[in-house]
């Protein structure tokens, strides 16, 4: 269950915890991330049963090598040290703790997961972690929660219960999550960690589904929290890089590969300049072309 800072992340699926068949075909659909929830997915009375459910499904189940979270109940509730030992012990990827109003959250969380990891003979680091920013204040605070901790791997924006926190809720032009998206977004990137948009809840209303996921997609974000196996591919649709731009991004790495030779860091290509942040994105785009199975590990196009 490897973690890299630098992996595609853009489709984080919740997965009821206290949903068996759910739980044990969630690794068929090909999300990159896939995230048991123990939080509200989950009623008060079947809370220790689902804990106990992810636990023995890390142990048996295979994945297929999607990043693995949990989502826990909140610091303020009885459960928060139980899940957080259960997911250390059953070596979980990261951990995502909900309603995360200021750093400090976080940096409380990382010593419980720290103490579980000595306790249970994990190495140290290993569990990572991310915030889910729910209100007025998480927003206000997103830049120090995001750079709480050296196990933050992003921080997602929750907009139902942020709109809630706000008087207000969702609306199609999403006008009402501007700011907390700037917020979220900015923090993330400050902090050189991942960014997560908020889930879309309305199953049938596949074109709002795809205008909000290419809006976020324009911004910025690395991706999504889903609520459905749906939403995966419409996801990776808008993810997915067009030829001419995975084309242009061939020609940059190679033309700068070949200067560097040459020992210089910028170039022409076709009248465009060439330097380092247009290396960078083109880089982006040959892995998202190779995440998306439209070129292998060396450039070459696959058949569809
Ligand atoms: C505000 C928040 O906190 S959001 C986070 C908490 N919420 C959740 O975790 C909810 C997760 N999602 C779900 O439970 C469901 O997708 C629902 C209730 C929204 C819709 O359910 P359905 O109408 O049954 O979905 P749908 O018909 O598309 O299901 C198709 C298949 O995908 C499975 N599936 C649906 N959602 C999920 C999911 N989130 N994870 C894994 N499998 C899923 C179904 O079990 C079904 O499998 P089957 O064909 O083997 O029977
Ligand atoms: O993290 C999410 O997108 C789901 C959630 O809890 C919320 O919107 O309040
Ligand atoms: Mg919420």
């Amino acid at each position: 269950m490897a973690t890299s800072k630098e992996r595609l992340r853009r489709t984080m699926m919740f997965v009821p915890g206290n949903n068996p068949a759910m739980v044990k075909d969630a690794g068929i659909y090909g999300a990159d991330s896939i995230m048991f929830d123990l939080e509200d997915a989950v009623s008060i009375t079947e809370k220790d049963a689902a804990r106990d459910l992810i636990y023995e499904a890390l142990q048996s189940q295979d994945y297929a090598g999607a990043e693995l979270v949990v989502r826990i109940n909140g610091a303020d509730t009885p459960f928060y040290d139980n899940d957080i030992k259960a997911m250390v012990k059953a070596g979980i990827d990261v951990i995502r703790l909900p309603k995360v109003e200021n750093a400090q959250m976080m940096i409380d969380l990382e010593a419980a997961v720290l103490a579980a990891e000595k306790e249970f003979s994990r190495a140290e680091g290993s569990t990572k972690v991310m915030a889910a920013i729910e209100s007025a204040q998480g927003v206000l605070n997103a830049p120090e929660i995001a750079a709480a901790s050296e196990r933050m791997i992003g921080i997602a924006l929750s907009a139902e219960d942020y709109t809630t926190d706000m008087k207000t809720h969702r609306y199609p032009d999403g006008a009402e999550l501007q700011f907390a998206r700037q917020m979220v977004l900015h923090a993330a990137r400050a902090a050189g960690i991942a960014a997560f948009d908020t889930v879309f809840t309305n199953m049938n209303d596949t074109e709002g589904f795809y205008r909000e996921t290419e809006y976020i997609h324009q911004l910025g974000f690395d991706g999504k929290s889903l609520v459905n196996p749906r939403q995966i591919e419409m996801v990776n649709k808008v993810y997915e890089p067009t030829k001419a731009e995975i084309d242009n991004a061939k020609n940059v790495v190679n033309a700068i590969a070949e200067a560097k030779m040459k020992g210089s860091g910028v170039i022409s290509m076709n009248g465009q300049m060439v330097d380092r942040p247009v290396v960078l994105r083109a880089q982006r785009v040959m892995a998202l072309a190779k995440a998306s199975q439209i070129i292998d590990e060396e450039g070459n196009y696959l058949e569809k």
